[in-house]
């Protein structure tokens, strides 16, 4: 199983199912041992829809031969369907929910358990899931749950850029009340080692933003930084020389400033991922570090404008894939 992937279903009337399937008829994918968690249903009516013909195989547990045959696209079934009387492209719908977490429960669970090396998700709607009862914001925070871990951290990386989150599904006003000194120094200490172990950096260069403008001014505009940041800054510095900060955000992210370091720690979710997405939407991966398990996504969401139409970019996903087994490798090779 050492190489085998587990790829969840994501919001089955958005682009995910399409963009999984799509890789497959275009052999996007056949480097790769992938077993698609979710409705079988599901990929046989998305396939119906698009025009392609699939190969499809249905398990209902994870066999030795599960992945194995790359001219066959693979599905474990989950035990809770979504609601087929309300299936339609680009139109979300609580019904679906329970099967869609049920898809990520499992792909989580079989990495757990090491029958796969990674899993991979295609975007889910958190406005259904929610809607649907389920208390999480996304993935990150559920996989957290799952596992017992209580700093999941947030990476997005692309086009040499990796952004790692402060906070990150909350208001913009809340984001002060929510920086703590212990909070901050596990969450840089965790993207420390993650660097090391999981991108293979042995002496990682890491720079951490300020919340306020200019880095807070010396305090005229925020204390932040005099408070929090820059002590945890300096802390951590004796282990890991080359770590920075807090530095201005605005001045971070042209190519001169990105040249000199390998991942930047971001207060707010837009602070990263405006900068993030500018520079390579599209084809960046999400990955969530600080977990026993590996993780990674797509950089977009369920794009429902354009779902059920084929034109969705793979890019993103291809890139979630290979970030998948490049990361699994790594974390192989640094117990070898
Ligand atoms: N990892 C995940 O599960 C993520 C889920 N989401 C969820 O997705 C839903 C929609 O979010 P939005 O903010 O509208 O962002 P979005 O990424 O779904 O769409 C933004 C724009 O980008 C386009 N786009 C997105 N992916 C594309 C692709 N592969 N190829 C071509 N064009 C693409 C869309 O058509 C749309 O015009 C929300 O419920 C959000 O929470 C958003 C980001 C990540
Ligand atoms: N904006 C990034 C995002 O929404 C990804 O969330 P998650 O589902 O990976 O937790």
């Amino acid at each position: 199983m050492i190489d085998l992937l587990a790829v969840s279903m994501g919001d089955p009337v958005g682009v995910g199912p399409e963009i999984v399937l799509r890789a497959f008829a275009e052999k996007r994918v056949s480097g790769y041992r992938l077993l698609h968690v979710g409705d079988p249903e599901v990929y046989a009516r998305t396939a119906a829809h698009l025009g392609l013909t699939i190969p499809f195989r249905v398990f209902g547990a994870v066999t030795v031969d599960a992945g194995g045959a790359p001219d066959h696209f693979d599905i474990l079934a989950t035990r809770n369907p979504v609601d087929h009387t309300v299936f339609a492209f680009g139109k979300p719908h609580p019904g679906h929910a329970a099967c869609v977490v049920e898809s990520i429960e499992t792909a989580c669970r079989l990495a757990e358990a090491g029958q796969v090396a990674a899993m991979v998700t295609p975007p889910i709607h958190k406005g259904s899931i929610h809607a649907a009862g389920f208390d999480f914001p996304g993935h990150t925070e559920l996989l957290a749950r799952l596992l017992d871990v209580r700093m999941p951290v947030m990476m997005l990386a692309g086009e040499g850029l990796r952004v790692v989150l402060a906070t990150i599904h909350q208001s913009v006003e809340s984001v002060s009340r929510s920086l703590t000194r212990e909070g901050l120094h596990g969450l840089i200490l965790a993207t420390l080692q993650a660097l090391r172990h999981d991108f293979a950096m042995p002496e990682p260069r890491l720079v951490v933003t300020g919340l306020n403008p200019h880095a807070g001014e010396g305090g005229a505009f925020g204390d932040e930084e005099i408070r929090l940041i820059e002590p945890v800054c300096r802390e951590l510095r004796e282990a890991f020389p080359g770590l920075r900060g807090p530095l201005p955000a605005d001045t971070l992210f042209h190519a001169r400033a990105r040249a000199g370091y390998d991942a930047v720690v971001c207060m707010y979710h837009d602070q990263g991922l405006i900068p993030l997405k500018m520079l390579a939407f599209g084809h960046a991966v999400n990955v969530t570090l600080n977990l026993p398990i590996v993780r990674t996504s797509v950089d977009h969401g369920t794009a429902h404008d354009i779902a059920g139409q084929g034109v969705a970019d793979l890019g993103s996903y291809l890139v979630a894939l290979e970030t998948a087994r490049q990361i699994a490798f790594n974390r192989r090779s640094g117990q070898g």
